[in-house]
């Protein structure tokens, strides 16, 4: 397979006050240019590690990431990353924000082309009637709505999102999900996503990589999803082969996430998971039956 994204025998390892602490290890993952790929495993476990390293925000111990051919050293444009809270400067207004990266990506276009990005994605994303406020007079699902816009107007050759939807409540995360997935498809980006909801990463994913616990967290299974595109939930609700699938994560994550060679290591394991999978689902059905 072409891979668009390499990540080669990956590791982290961070310094404590009690010594080295291997974070992730001979982590190892190639995605296809287009594809929808999300990292999903405990709390703690070292996913927005691996993201931060893809992103360039952390530097890399151990192995190499390679993006499109270029070796990746530092963050840059061509990764445009979401985090769960979109760091938007309060004194701009959401197309000011906006338009602050796509000034500086798009230097060669006119003022006009410029805000005519701007506009087109703040409209996609559902804030054609809000672009002109401040981000205090928006709401947190609005100020993600502009983060997702933001990444996108700057056109970058993959997209990393650090569980961009935690924050909202189950309404606006199902609809936030659905704007997402459009604009992937429409602007065919490739997207490595990390997520603790086993629901929306079977929604959203071509494939999702269910990372082992750690100490020395790694990749643990890959699990291929199948279902043609574009998706209704509905659909996929009324499918028996979403229902394996999704024992087949919840089983990873309850067991055998677990089972690997034990590793001294001076970490401490991380934090039991803040959000229970049967409870992400059944926000999910709350959500649809009171949509
Ligand atoms: N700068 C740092 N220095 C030392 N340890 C760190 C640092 N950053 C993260 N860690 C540790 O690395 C481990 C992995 O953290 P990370 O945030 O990548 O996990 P995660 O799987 O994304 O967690 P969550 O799902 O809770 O967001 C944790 O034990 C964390 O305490």
């Amino acid at each position: 397979m072409s891979s668009f994204l390499e990540i080669s025998q990956l590791g982290k390892v961070y310094p404590t006050p009690k010594g080295p602490a291997v974070i992730v290890e001979n982590f190892d993952l190639r995605i296809r240019k287009g594809e929808f790929i999300t990292l999903i495993g405990h709390s703690g476990c070292g996913k927005s590690t691996v993201l931060s390293m893809v992103a360039g925000l952390t530097d890399v111990t151990q192995g190499g990431i390679v993006l499109a051919g270029k070796e990746v050293t530092g963050a840059g444009p061509d990764r445009g990353v979401v985090f769960q809270a979109p760091c938007l400067l309060p004194w701009l207004t959401a197309f000011e924000n906006v338009l602050l990266g796509v000034d500086q990506v798009y230097y060669t276009a006119d003022v006009a082309e410029r805000r005519q990005i701007v506009e087109y994605y703040l409209t996609v994303v559902g804030l054609g009637d809000a672009m002109h406020q401040k981000p205090s007079e928006l709401s947190q699902g609005m100020r993600q709505r502009c983060g997702i816009a933001r990444a996108f107007a700057l056109s970058p050759k993959m997209l990393l999102l650090d569980e961009p939807f935690g924050m909202l409540d189950s309404l606006t995360r199902v609809e936030l999900q659905q704007v997402l997935i459009d604009l992937w498809q429409k602007d065919q980006k490739t997207a490595l996503m990390v997520t603790h909801d086993v629901d929306e990463a079977l929604f959203l994913s071509d494939r999702i990589v269910m990372m082992t616990s750690g100490p020395a967290a790694t990749v643990g299974e890959i699990l291929e999803i199948k279902f043609p595109r574009p998706r209704s939930r509905k659909q996929l609700l009324e499918d028996p082969e979403y229902y394996r699938l999704r024992e087949e994560l919840i089983g990873f994550l309850n067991e055998r996430s677990h089972h690997r060679p034990a590793r001294p290591a001076p970490t401490p394991s991380g934090p039991p998971p803040q959000r229970g999978n049967a409870s992400a689902f059944s926000r999910l059905m709350t959500a649809f039956t009171t949509a």
